[in-house]
């Protein structure tokens, strides 16, 4: 899947900004950026709900509307809830079914992969939203298609139906489906995600793998723990590297390597407790690179 200069105006306002990006087959892409920054706009403008004001969002080089089959192609959970409350899950998943030219097989096939075949003659009224998307899961995967688009697929589930969901989609993109999705919950997102599509006010904020993603906008820190801390201090103040002393006994090393400081120590004859590479994560990145974008909107709202 692959986005070239999309752009989406409602009138004087850009709400998608000459956007490109690729999802890979096999991978699952998490699709992050606060709210309004236009993700939600960028997956209908790919299943062809909304037109681009300009450029294009394509699957496998084509737009949906020049897909022959487009339900086998790409499949999609946008809002949970637009379910006709008085529908049972399975007569939801036959009218998508049936306009898709599928049976009631592929309807009791998708319910069974969502742990919904019990719920399956419940109105869709009545369930809870965490049910609803599993029926928005369950409709999405209908067509048994090689592009998946999830806007928000775990809101509403359990701490048990989120571990579900992540292994579905883990599962899904081994079969080298191209996955999409979007998540506030930056934890899952981390834990769940192989690269990252990061937006901001419509454009690109970054694209890469989130491993990298993680790596290239943490500050390089190192904590470091020794039964002769005040040596190890001053050896440290020697090579010019700056740190602070942590709370719990140990040192807080920024701007360098465990491998620097390991030599430091060793020249200098210093055992180490411990030496370690603080990581931040996922939602400490994302929230200070999108920090400026946020502080903006919330003064311009
Ligand atoms: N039909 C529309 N007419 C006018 N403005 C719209 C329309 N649809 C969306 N917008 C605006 O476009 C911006 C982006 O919305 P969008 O839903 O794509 O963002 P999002 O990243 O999905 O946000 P969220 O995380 O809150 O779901 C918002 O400011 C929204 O108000």
């Amino acid at each position: 899947m692959r986005a070239r200069g999309l752009t989406k105006r409602y009138g004087s306002k850009v709400v998608v900004d000459d956007l490109s990006f690729t999802a890979e087959p096999g991978a699952i892409t998490g699709f992050l950026g606060p709210n309004g920054a236009g993700k939600s706009t960028t997956m209908r403008m790919l299943l062809g709900l909304t037109e681009p004001t300009a450029g294009t969002i394509t699957i496998g080089g084509y737009r949906i509307a020049e897909l022959d089959d487009p339900s086998r192609i790409v499949g999609a959970l946008l809002d949970a809830r637009a379910v006709h409350p008085q529908r049972t899950a399975f007569d939801h998943l036959l009218a998508f079914a049936q306009a898709a030219g599928l049976g009631r097989q592929r309807v009791e096939e998708v319910l069974d992969l969502v742990g919904l075949a019990d719920a399956a003659k419940r109105r869709a009224g009545e369930f809870s939203l965490g049910m609803n998307q599993r029926l928005g899961i369950a409709t999405a995967l209908l067509g048994d298609p090689d592009v998946l688009v999830f806007d928000e697929p775990l809101n509403g589930l359990d701490p048990e139906g989120v571990r579900w969901a992540r292994t579905l989609l883990r599962n899904l993109a081994a079969e080298g489906r191209t996955i999409l999705f979007s998540s506030h919950l930056m934890s899952e997102m981390e834990l769940t995600a192989d690269n990252l599509v990061v937006i901001g006010q419509g454009r690109l904020v970054a694209e890469s793998t989130l491993e990298h993603f993680v790596l290239a906008h943490t500050t390089r820190t190192v904590t470091v723990s020794s039964p002769a801390l005040d040596d190890l201090g001053r050896a440290l103040n020697r090579a010019g590297i700056a740190f602070e002393r942590g709370g719990s006994g140990n040192l807080l090393v920024t701007g360098t390597d465990p491998a620097l400081v390991g030599k430091i120590a060793a020249a200098e004859g210093i055992a180490l407790d411990e030496l370690t590479r603080v990581r931040e994560s996922l939602e400490d990145v994302f929230l200070r690179l999108t920090h400026d974008v946020t502080e903006y909107e919330s003064r311009a709202a």
